[in-house]
């Protein structure tokens, strides 16, 4: 089921189009990522999802309604690049007095346990550490019960251990509640968490389609040969059957192989012609 659509969705800010003529469809329960490199669009395009501005033109659908954010502000939860929440408070303070302002909060408990809250439920947030602190927005964006949760570049910055666990919370989250969830990430590992990827770059969207969808597309598979001289060749495939051929006909020659499918990495070459980062 269609959770949010954008069509068309356009922004300019002077003569530059940060944002040009979008059109997004985003399912729920999904984990969705609007990948691309720093100043594609991608923050511009979730804060017009989240009414901080407005577009040009375009539309936002939203639960099948033609929209404006005032229907659907209190389905979404929001965590941002910077955090926004009060140094001086701890954490309790924080996420409680979010609390109080919705109908239905969430049971907070589950909120302690999954995040791992409870040694520093009672600590101020300014003394927190940075993947503490985005554990802590994320449970804050979390305390009404949202049908849909943004995540401008939730990872940036963070250690590798602080990243795979807050995405392996975000998956349980998403399984057991049915939370749909748009990120955006110039990480191209971070992309593959998602079931839909939308590449953006210079405020276009160059490509769409799953993980596997996107490597079928612009990628070819990759054989690496070792040979029993100590030489190695690396090549392109394209199927496992070609790949077969290869590895039989050079059976006595090789000493070991790798066959791999093409990366997100050589998806984003293949398409802009540079990498991300
Ligand atoms: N308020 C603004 N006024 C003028 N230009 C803006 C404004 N906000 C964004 N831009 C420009 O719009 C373009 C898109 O910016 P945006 O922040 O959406 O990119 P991004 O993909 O989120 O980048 P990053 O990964 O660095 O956060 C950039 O060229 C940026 O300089």
């Amino acid at each position: 089921m269609k959770l949010l659509q954008t069509v068309a969705l356009t922004k300019r800010f002077g003569n530059k189009t940060a944002v040009d003529n979008i059109s997004l469809t985003i399912d729920q329960g999904k984990m969705v990522a609007l990948l691309g490199p720093n100043g594609a669009g991608k923050s511009t395009i979730i804060n017009m999802l989240i009414g901080m501005i407005q577009p040009n033109s375009g539309q936002i659908i939203f639960d099948g309604k033609v929209t404006n954010i005032g229907d659907y502000r209190m389905e979404i939860g929001v965590v941002f690049q910077g955090s926004v929440l009060d140094k001086k408070l701890t954490v309790k303070d924080n996420i409680m007095m979010r609390s109080k302002m919705y109908s239905r909060p969430v049971n907070v408990k589950n909120l302690i346990e999954k995040f791992e809250l409870k040694n520093i439920w009672k600590q101020k947030y300014g003394s927190l550490s940075g993947g503490q602190r985005r554990r802590v927005d994320i449970a804050r964006a979390l305390i009404s019960s949202p049908k849909l949760l943004f995540l401008d570049e939730p990872s940036t910055g963070l250690d590798i251990q602080t990243r795979t666990k807050i995405w392996e919370v975000l998956d349980e989250l998403r399984k057991d509640t049915g939370l749909t969830i748009v990120f955006t990430t110039h990480y191209l590992e971070e992309s593959q968490n998602a079931d839909y990827i939308y590449i953006i770059d210079q405020g276009k969207l160059i490509a769409e389609d799953t993980v596997l969808g996107l490597q079928k597309k612009y990628t070819k598979n990759i054989l690496k040969l070792t040979y029993i001289n100590g030489t190695s060749k690396t090549m392109t495939i394209d199927s496992k059957d070609e790949a077969l051929g290869i590895l039989f006909e050079e059976d006595t020659n090789i000493n070991d192989f790798e066959y791999r499918p093409g990366t997100m990495d050589d998806v984003f070459m293949n398409l802009t012609g540079k990498y991300i980062r």
